[in-house]
């Protein structure tokens, strides 16, 4: 036996003992070829064992007849393209007359079992093409984003989808969202890789975290406003209600001058106006919603109630205005006191973590996919950080933000610690920065923040 036979009787016996572990490296090296072949060889068989080929059509048995050939068989859709991934294949398939996309996703598990992959998803591109996805490990396990992303402004890149692709957080299509989740379920992880994202981008960043600023603060240099109380979240809130009337300000005097033109575009958000005269967007981060709607004296409730309006105020008018609300939350139902499902309903984009109770579940995905709720409490208490992601399309996917630590999200705030904007209108909630620790000093309006 050559050096050569032996090497490659080793590489087979390696690959075939570490088959069934399946790490993401063994995908890498060997995995994916071996998916590859086993796709394109078992292809016609699993299609039609799993009722997906179409019978042959009237002119094709004519002509069989007519030439006195054996009658032709049944056809699978047509592969179009087959991209192998670094977690994967992709598989763009042209559906045959009389097929439809429900007909792939209804047997995406049995195509899961017959190509031996850990998961098969599927989505319609267009009408009559299907892009199948398929992954052979569970890349959820241990997230490692893909090296590039496609991003653009008020798009972050924020966790890995179970098919492999990245979950983006964009803020233009999706403006406000409500983040759920048990305690220790990964929320803060979430939102800690929205701020590491958002770090290098042009846009302000305000934080009411009332969980005594433990989340936010330590990434203070990046934030434009802090409040780490109700008293000073009242205050911030209507401070942004006033910027937003300005911004709205704004944008009229613009229309006015654009409405004489013919043919002009008229501005109708901070988006469509000129870059010199572009309000800077503003992302608003709320930790742990519940303690801004809870009350237990006169004085609280009436400070709760100021809080509400002023956040259903921005959920309504804050997109034009480039303001923008990420919630986060333990629960979010009507039992924290009126107007919060109104508030709920402006919240488009929906991510629930880990929850305790299908109530929970419901108050993510109830109201737009009944469907997500069974997948929200079937997520597994030891697979922290895992989470449903939904929006008012009605459609749903498992994911997972990668594990970003405290301390690089804060190396990553210091790094882009110069792109904060100062607004005027914020500038009595903006963090000081001191280099020593706040230790019990109270982190109230122009507290001494750390990082
Ligand atoms: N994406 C993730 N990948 C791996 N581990 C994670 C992930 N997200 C969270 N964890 C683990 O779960 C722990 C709790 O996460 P986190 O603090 O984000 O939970 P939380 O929902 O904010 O909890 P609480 O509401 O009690 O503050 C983290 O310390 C981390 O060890």
């Amino acid at each position: 036996m050559t050096g050569f036979t032996v090497a490659l009787v080793l590489v087979v016996a390696t690959a075939g003992l570490l088959r069934w572990r399946r790490p993401a490296w063994y995908w890498l090296t060997f995995g994916v070829t071996f998916a590859t072949v086993r796709v394109l060889v078992r292809y016609a068989s699993v299609m039609d064992a799993c009722g997906l080929t179409v019978p042959p059509s009237r002119w094709r048995l004519a002509l069989a007849r007519a030439t006195n050939r054996p009658v032709p068989e049944s056809r699978a859709p047509r592969i179009l393209r087959l991209r192998p991934t670094r977690t994967g294949l992709v598989l763009r398939l042209k559906l045959r007359p009389g097929q439809d996309a429900f007909d792939l996703a209804a047997a995406s598990d049995r195509l899961r079992h017959s190509f031996s992959m850990y998961g098969v998803t599927s989505r319609e591109l267009r009408s009559g093409v299907v892009e199948l996805r398929m992954t052979g490990y569970d890349v959820l396990k241990r997230v490692q984003m893909p090296a590039k992303a496609d991003t653009r402004p008020m798009r972050v890149p924020v966790a890995l989808r179970e098919d492999g692709s990245i979950h983006y957080r964009d803020y233009r299509e999706v403006p406000h969202a409500l983040t759920l989740g048990a305690t220790e379920s990964g929320k803060s992880v979430y939102q800690r890789n929205l701020v590491a994202g958002l770090a290098p981008m042009d846009v302000a960043l305000v934080g009411i975290d009332c969980k005594q600023g433990v989340e936010l603060f330590p990434l203070a240099r990046r934030f434009s406003a802090l409040a780490d109380n109700p008293d000073t979240a009242v205050e911030l809130l209507d401070a942004l209600v006033k910027r937003m009337e300005g911004v709205y300000r704004i944008i009229r005097a613009e229309q006015r001058i654009t409405a004489d033109v013919p043919d002009a575009e008229i501005a109708a958000g901070i988006w469509d106006l000129p870059d010199e005269l572009r309000p800077t967007p503003i992302v608003v981060l709320v930790d742990e919603v519940a303690e801004l709607a809870l009350f237990a004296t006169r004085e609280e409730e009436k400070r709760r109630d100021r809080i509400v309006t002023a956040l259903v105020r921005l959920a309504q008018l804050g997109r034009a205005a480039g303001i923008y609300l990420e919630i986060c939350g333990q629960r979010f139902g009507s039992e924290l006191g009126k107007s919060i499902t109104m508030l709920r309903a402006q919240l488009t984009g929906r991510t629930a973590h880990r929850v305790n109770d299908e109530t929970s579940a419901n108050m993510a995905f109830g109201d737009i996919a009944p469907d997500a709720v069974l997948a929200v409490i079937q997520i597994p208490a030891d697979m922290r950080g895992v989470a449903i992601t939904g929006d008012s399309t009605g459609g749903w996917a498992r994911i997972r933000a990668p594990h970003t630590t405290l301390r690089h999200a804060v190396n990553i705030c210091n790094r882009h610690a110069h792109r904060t904007p100062e607004l005027p209108e914020l500038a009595p909630f903006r963090p000081v920065l001191t280099g020593t620790s706040a230790g019990s000093a109270p982190l109230s309006k122009a507290a001494p923040a750390t990082a």
